[in-house]
């Protein structure tokens, strides 16, 4: 497990944020593993999605951040890779909760959607906050089918 590298993907729509993203991310001492897409031109999330999801899932990464237009696709289709809990986080509140009460590993967000700023505010908050446990652990050992 690698735990100081966080892994990053987007679709075409994702692009310039993720490229942000991992800027901000490598300023703050993190290494970024990058699983695409490499540019903005169009593209599948899916493509970039899955080898997120598997290298979260095979246990490879700990923690992802995400990015699609909406971040509806991206978030639906991390979530289909066993042990993934992608937190659609649309403000830091919403990341926070992810962390706290979902123990999420991937914060996914909607790229069209949302300023520079406010996606390293939700940032910040996926990456400081720690799993609460308690009740939320016996909730979360629901999840995977
Ligand atoms: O938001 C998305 C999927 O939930 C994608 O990022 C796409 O951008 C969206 O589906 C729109 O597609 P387009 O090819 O960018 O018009």
């Amino acid at each position: 497990m690698k735990n100081k590298v966080i892994g990053i993907a987007s679709d075409h729509a994702g692009y310039d944020m993720k490229e942000m993203a991992k800027k901000y991310l490598e300023e703050k001492g993190f290494t970024v593993e990058d699983f695409g897409a490499p540019s903005a031109e169009s593209a599948d999330y899916a493509d970039f999605a899955h080898p997120l999801g598997q290298a979260i899932s095979g246990g490879e990464l700990k923690q992802g951040i995400a990015f699609c237009g909406s971040g509806n696709g991206i978030n639906i289709t991390l979530n289909k890779h066993k042990g993934v809990r992608s937190a659609y986080s649309w403000n830091p509140e919403i990341a926070r909760l992810g962390r706290a009460h979902n123990d999420a590993n991937i914060c996914a967000m909607p790229a069209r959607f949302l300023e520079a700023d406010q996606i390293k505010e939700i940032i910040d908050a996926f990456l400081t906050t720690e799993f609460e446990g308690g009740r939320h652990q016996r909730r979360i050992d629901k999840i995977d089918l």
